[in-house]
């Protein structure tokens, strides 16, 4: 029997319903007793994150409530400056991350202890170079990207050793071009992206293979115009967004075929409730809305989102305001 690793695309694909997408979001923010919103404790700060990204780029941060989110992350930084996914959580770099973005969204770093960020995130780095994700010590390169974005945000990166850490980045490129989490782990879609931002962050992308690594991104796309996160395996609305951010990062987004990934995206919107999922059919979420109209933002300037930023996912006009230039290969 032959393995499927691809779907049909439904017939009729649907236009980009943007009313829609707002209001799911925004309602999703809301109706607490929900059994979705009390799954996602264990990530809520992530999930704010996604869900205000994706608003901003449709016109709509001012819809949110501003004074509540504030709020909300004031309580989550700990002693230990460091901030968790949710009140009496333990503090996480990919919760601080979040946090520090949805600030510079509202502009209002003001409202946390900067200092004791940046000490928390200093605390993280291992001798290698790599960073653990908390205190329990979990080393992943997506800490590295983490710990690397999130200082740069507060214009702090003086506090890490930079070239330890883009060394242990090194360590985990494989021959393929591409990177794993760890020395040695297998090339994929999501750690590609944590890796060719931070050399982006740092200004070190020529230490990047960018056509062969290009071409192993390029190769995710399949027949369906979908991409993959790596060989063998299905299409996913969120690696359109790790492989597009990449290739643009890299002067390489005009070798996938824009056309057929548009298609494909829009066939992932839920017309009824707003939303996108990862496959035509799927339930939506939150994390998979956003990365398909990050996606849709990159593939074409038409539709009416705001530019995104492919190094920090965040809107465009935000890295602007606060004087980031991250690099990126003509
Ligand atoms: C399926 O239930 C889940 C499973 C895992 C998670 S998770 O570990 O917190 N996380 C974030 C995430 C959030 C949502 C939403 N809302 C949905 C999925 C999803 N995945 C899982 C996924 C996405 N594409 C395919 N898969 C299987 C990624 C994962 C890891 C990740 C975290 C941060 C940034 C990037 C990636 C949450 C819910
Ligand atoms: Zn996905």
């Amino acid at each position: 029997t032959t393995v499927k690793h691809d779907i049909e695309l439904p017939s009729n694909i649907p236009e980009l319903l943007l009313e829609k997408h707002a209001n799911y979001l925004i309602s999703y923010g809301t109706n607490k007793d929900e059994y979705n919103y009390s799954q996602t404790e264990h990530m809520r700060m992530s999930g704010m994150y996604w869900g205000l990204t994706a608003l901003d780029l449709m016109g709509k941060l001012e819809q949110t409530n501003k004074e509540e989110v504030l709020e909300f992350i004031k309580q989550c930084q700990s002693d230990s400056g460091g901030i968790s996914a949710s009140m009496q959580h333990d503090p996480h770099l990919l919760y601080t991350l979040s946090a520090i973005q949805i600030l510079c969204m509202y502009d209002a770093l003001n409202v946390i202890n900067v200092d004791k960020i940046v000490n928390y995130v200093k605390e993280r780095q291992q001798a290698d170079g790599s960073f653990a994700g908390d205190q329990w010590g979990e080393v992943d390169v997506r800490f590295s990207f983490c710990a690397v974005a999130t200082l740069s945000l507060l214009n702090r990166l003086d506090a890490i050793d930079v070239e330890k850490a883009v060394q242990f980045v090194l360590k985990c490129m494989n021959f393929d071009g591409g990177f794993g989490s760890k020395p040695g782990s297998e090339s994929h879609a999501g750690l590609i992206y944590c890796c060719t931002g931070l050399l982006s962050i740092t200004g070190h992308l020529h230490l990047i293979d960018a056509d062969r690594l290009g071409w192993w991104l390029c190769e995710r796309q399949l027949p369906s115009g979908g991409l993959n996160g790596r060989p063998e395996k299905l299409p996913d609305v969120c690696y359109s967004w790790w492989v597009l951010s990449a290739l643009t990062i890299l002067g390489r987004l005009h070798w996938i075929d824009k056309k057929a990934l548009i298609d494909y995206i829009l066939t992932c919107q839920d017309v009824e409730s707003g939303g996108f999922s990862d496959r035509p059919g799927d339930m939506v979420d939150p994390f998979h809305t956003l990365f398909g109209l990050t996606a849709l933002s990159l593939l074409d300037k038409n539709f009416s989102l705001k530019p995104i930023n492919p190094t920090y996912c965040m809107p465009e006009y935000i890295i602007d305001r606060l004087g980031l230039k991250p690099s990126r290969l003509d």
